[in-house]
């Protein structure tokens, strides 16, 4: 597969099951803007139709999955009926981010991730949740910095588009409220994922938010300093950051915000790919929090897809 993708790298197809959810839309839109790739659609009458969506995995190089959990699985079972017609797979669902022999579509995780994804067969992207936190988090982990099994409480807000076309329409009716808590049962799908790709061995407590405005996240990590390993400055934490993502095009640390910023909107990155880490605090506190910002619909989805399905083609 890999070889016969290089010759043909400029006409790799992609095949977007679920091409009209939230995320399908986001994606397709994206590879419009990419010559060297072909998106491959499904007559919409036949979208749920398992021997269609077959035959159309069967046709491409690689099919990317913007479908419920188990309608992702069905996927897969599609695909592994195909053996070695099978397309490549980015699963942009929950299905698979910690399941084994897929590999987790963040690319800037560690410096072997990009490699990784490359030579990946099946890759699950990440939540959106998960790439703001993960992104803080990790390399502190990585650094001893943050203990492994430290307390880590994580707090987030999105933008309702994170609900996908249900969400949406419910707020659209006008009848949702402004904000709201959720995931208080503390079990939100996404805490494995956390886990997992921070490192943590304590499991740590997720509480997600929704506002009522389309998209824009904000993902945030209080921290005791004088709790941590080697009781770190604001700037160390800051420096071990820049320098993990020091060469990432879509990840940014902004420094020196400390002291100069007080307040963080959600919208700033909408309609980009990007992602913004931030460390705020005060010294004499000992205490700082951790932001991270993104488009819930970019880095938190269709972008980091669009990152994998470019690795995954031979195209980055
Ligand atoms: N929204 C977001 O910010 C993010 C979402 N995700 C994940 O991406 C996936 C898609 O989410 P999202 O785009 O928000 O969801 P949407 O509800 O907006 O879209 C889901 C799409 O899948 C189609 N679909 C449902 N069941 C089947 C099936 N059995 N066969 C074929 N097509 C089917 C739906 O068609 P129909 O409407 O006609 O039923 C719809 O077009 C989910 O797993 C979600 O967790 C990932 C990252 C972020
Ligand atoms: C606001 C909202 O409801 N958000 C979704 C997460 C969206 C997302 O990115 O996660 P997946 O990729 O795992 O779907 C939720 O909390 O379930």
């Amino acid at each position: 597969m890999t070889a016969s993708v290089a010759q043909k790298a400029k006409t790799a197809t992609v095949f977007i099951d679920g091409e009209a959810g939230t995320t399908g839309l986001e994606i397709r839109e994206r590879l419009a803007g990419i010559d060297a790739i072909t998106v491959k659609s499904i007559d919409p009458d036949k979208r749920k139709d398992k021997a269609a969506r077959a035959d159309m995995m069967r046709g491409v190089d690689l099919a990317v999955l913007c479908l419920p959990d188990d309608a992702a699985k069905e996927a897969v079972a599609l695909a592994d009926t195909l053996g070695k017609d099978a397309p490549k797979i980015v699963d942009a669902s929950t299905a698979h981010r910690v399941a084994p022999g897929w590999v987790y579509g963040f690319a800037e995780l560690s410096p072997a991730q990009a490699d990784a994804i490359r030579n990946a067969t099946r890759v699950a992207n990440p939540g959106c949740y998960p790439t703001g936190a993960i992104a803080l988090l990790r390399p502190l982990v990585d650094a001893g910095l943050i203990p492994s099994d430290y307390p880590i409480t994580i707090n987030a807000v999105s933008g309702y588009s994170g609900g996908g076309r249900s969400m949406i329409e419910a707020y659209e009716a006008g009848n949702a409220p402004s904000f709201e808590l959720y995931g208080l049962g503390l079990e939100h799908k996404h805490v494995p994922e956390l886990q997992a790709y921070t490192g943590l061995t304590r499991r740590p407590i997720f509480v997600p938010s929704v506002g009522n405005y389309h998209k824009g996240m904000l993902v945030s990590v209080p921290l005791h300093l004088d709790t941590l390993s080697g009781n770190p400055s604001l700037a160390d934490i800051e420096a071990v950051l820049a320098k993990y993502y020091k060469s990432a095009e879509l990840v940014s640390v902004v420094t020196g915000a400390a002291g100069k910023i007080a307040r963080l909107e959600t919208e700033a990155l909408n309609d980009t790919d990007k992602l913004e880490l931030f460390v705020f605090g005060k010294p004499e506190l000992k205490q700082a929090v951790l932001v991270a910002r993104l488009d819930n619909l970019g880095k938190g989805a269709a972008g980091a897809a669009v990152q994998n399905i470019k690795l995954m083609l031979g195209l980055a």
